[in-house]
């Protein structure tokens, strides 16, 4: 109950559906049937959110975790950031218009902005709006190669909707990049309409169930009260008047979904990959810890503990920081929509770096779980391929993770600078304005907040280092978008101290509101874990300024492996506790009932390459 809160009673009524948990097998199926599985399940979801009567986003997401396991269904941007781009961007009258229509599904949209020239830079975007005030239409066109829309999911083969990201042209004058409501197929054959040429963008590294997609306009006219209106209007005579807000609440679509991926995509897939990792090594027996003694468990060996425990406390970790996460996204945006934007720079920024900090974390431990679980962990069987490939995804989507870190690190450099010139900072940075203690106080007994404050020098102090790095570069000699380059590393780097800093702080202040001691014990042990793990893999900088010396690091390595055999008794417990209904896992190695060896080979007789009657079979014979 830790973490499913209100969430169950979907679940459970989402479990009850036969055509959820049923049905072929996703590793049998080509892409195709992939997509076309998918899009059954689709429609049956539609129908369940009318029968249940679902229209809270959150619940709807409750059901889909059931509906779609370990995959992204066409309805993710559809309902992730069509629908929640009209609520932002629209007027009243537009909201009115169509947000009833897509929260029932009877437009489907997706969010198209991507083009094949270019992803993360928006600016460089090259689709144009142009005005016609004698039509009192917008006319919508793909001048050149690049600038065909690449990669919106939904787009090739469902969607007959989009939120179209162009530049506005009136009279010849650039007015920068502005979200449009475009009409893309009939809604009686559901053919691309006159004008736009679009389908599927082909086979992916995963995400076989979204068809993502490309779209290029010929001169494609859509009325003026297409352009969704609530920041900047277009009148019929073709006056632009915009109010004195930031221009990037137009890029609000993307906050939204980089604050949700955190839980959704890093903390799930992690959670999920470690239920598996360590339930199969508590079933998985192999070697000899002892002559003459059964084969162990796997999980006995200590470096098997040593690949998944750090796993676990980080799947906990990324978990609660993308709860976190969530909440601060809502708190903002409602300030947002009250006139206070103060915080938005820092919403971007912690939105930023958290969703690429988790992403990659996330991915490079599920592939970890992938190795411990040796050779049946590479069998689609174990369902972490699966996981993996779609989870890796968001490394990349909603903007690239580096130069999502970058966005991160120009915040930091902003305040750090800020800091220097008398301002007081806060919220997620107010350790900057803080005095850097120049000597560690971790003992041997490892308190969460002597930890924690390892971590806040380390952000600090790179944070620094990184902001002295960049005015030497302009000091001599450089201009300035150079010396950013030229220090880019060490600024990515300084973002992710930052992010690491503030995921290590949500997890001890999780612990303190614990009341149940027992749960805290067990918890404290996780995030000591987390911790140590942290300092002593990048223990270069927590070394580099004298802050740790020797002994100390010494004290860290015991006390990592000390805790090894602390968390070994409830390592299962704790995986169970994520509540991963089989449905949801799609692994034979991590089911919870263990029969593993049983269901592997019920499961390979099933594969189409056993087929008695198939090419290979005449060719063989
Ligand atoms: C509900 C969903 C739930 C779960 C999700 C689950 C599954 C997901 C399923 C499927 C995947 C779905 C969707 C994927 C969809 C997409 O990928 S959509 C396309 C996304 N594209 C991007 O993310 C593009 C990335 N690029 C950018 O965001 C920007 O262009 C940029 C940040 C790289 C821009 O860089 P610059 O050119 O430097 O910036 P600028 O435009 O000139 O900005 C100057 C100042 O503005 C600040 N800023 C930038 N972005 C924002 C922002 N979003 N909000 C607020 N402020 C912003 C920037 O920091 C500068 O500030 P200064 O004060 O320093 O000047
Ligand atoms: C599964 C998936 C789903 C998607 N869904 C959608 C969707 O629904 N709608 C949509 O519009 N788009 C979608 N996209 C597109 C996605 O948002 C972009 O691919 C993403 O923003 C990255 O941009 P890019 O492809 O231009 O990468 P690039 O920018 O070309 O990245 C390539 C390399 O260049 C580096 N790089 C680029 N710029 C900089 C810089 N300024 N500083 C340092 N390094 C830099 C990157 O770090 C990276 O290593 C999707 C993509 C994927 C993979």
């Amino acid at each position: 109950m830790l973490f499913k809160g209100g969430g169950l009673p979907h679940e459970s009524l989402a479990l009850q559906e036969k055509l959820f948990g049923a049905g072929p097998d996703y590793n049998f199926m080509t892409r195709i049937e992939r997509f076309k599985n998918s899009l059954v399940r689709v429609q049956h979801f539609i129908r369940c959110c009318a029968r249940y009567n679902l229209h809270d986003h959150a619940d709807k997401k409750w059901f889909e975790g059931v509906a779609f396991p370990n995959e992204v269904s066409v309805l993710g941007p559809h309902s992730g950031m069509f629908i929640p781009t009209l609520k932002e961007q629209g007027s009243e009258e537009q909201i009115q218009k169509w947000v009833p229509q897509a929260e029932k599904h009877q437009i489907m949209g997706t969010y198209i902005q991507t083009e094949l020239g270019h992803g993360t830079f928006v600016r460089g975007l090259e689709t144009t709006a142009t005005y016609d005030p004698k039509t009192e239409e917008f006319i919508l066109n793909s001048p050149t190669l690049t600038s065909i829309k690449w990669w919106p999911g939904g787009l090739g083969r469902t969607c007959n909707f989009g939120i179209v990201m162009a530049l506005l042209y009136i009279d010849g004058k650039n007015y920068g990049m502005h979200p449009f409501v475009v009409q893309l197929r009939s809604l009686k054959t559901h053919e691309p309409l006159p004008g736009l040429t679009m389908g599927d963008i082909g086979p992916k590294f995963g995400f076989d169930t979204v068809d993502n997609g490309y779209l290029q306009f010929n001169h494609f006219g859509i009325p003026r009260e297409n352009m969704l209106m609530k920041y900047c209007q277009v009148l019929k005579n073709g006056t632009y008047t915009k109010q004195t807000r930031n221009p990037k609440f137009s890029y609000g679509a993307m906050i939204f979904v980089r604050s949700m991926v955190v839980y959704e995509v890093a903390g799930q897939g992690l959670a999920k990959a470690c239920t598996i990792a360590i339930r199969y090594s508590a079933i998985r027996r192999q070697s000899e810890l002892k002559k003459s003694r059964p084969e162990p468990q796997i999980l006995d060996y200590q470096t098997q503990q040593y690949k998944l425990f750090p796993l676990l406390a980080l799947a906990y970790a990324v978990w609660f920081t993308g709860v976190r996460m969530k909440e601060i996204y809502f708190m903002v945006n409602n300030e947002i929509k009250q006139g206070h934007t103060e915080r938005l720079p820092e919403l971007h920024a912690i939105s930023s770096g958290l969703k690429a900090f988790t992403t990659s974390m996330a991915s490079w431990g599920i592939e970890r779980c992938r190795l411990a679980c040796g050779g049946h962990g590479y069998s689609a069987a174990s369902g972490l391929p699966k996981i993996y490939v779609n989870a890796t995804g968001g490394c990349t989507y909603e903007g690239e993770n580096t130069v999502m870190l970058l966005q991160c690190a120009r915040f930091l450099m902003n305040i750090y600078g800020g800091v220097k010139n008398g301002r007081r900072p806060s919220g997620s940075v107010n350790y900057l304005g803080e005095r850097i203690s120049s000597r560690c106080t971790l003992t041997s007994e490892f308190t969460l907040k002597s930890l924690a404050d390892a971590f806040k020098h380390r952000a600090a102090r790179m944070i620094k280092e990184a902001s002295e790095r960049l005015n030497r570069l302009q000091a001599s000699g450089n201009d300035p978008e150079d010396s950013w380059n030229l220090n880019s590393v060490v600024l990515t780097k300084a973002a992710e101290a930052h992010c690491h800093y503030y995921m290590v702080l949500v997890f001890e202040s999780v612990v303190e509101s614990v009341e149940d001691n027992c749960v805290k014990d067990i918890l404290r042990q996780l995030c000591q874990l987390l911790a140590l793990c942290g300092i002593q893999e990048n223990s270069g900088d927590f070394i580099q300024d004298g802050f740790l010396n020797n002994d100390q690091l010494e004290l860290v390595k015991q006390k990592q492996l000390s805790l090894l055999s602390e968390i070994r008794p409830n390592a299962v417990l704790l995986v169970d506790a994520f509540e991963f209904h089989d449905v949801q896992l799609g692994s034979i190695l991590g089911r919870f009932d263990g029969n593993v060896y049983e269901n592997l080979f019920k499961w390979a007789k099933k594969t189409p390459l056993n087929k008695p009657e198939d090419l290979i079979h005449r060719l063989l014979r």
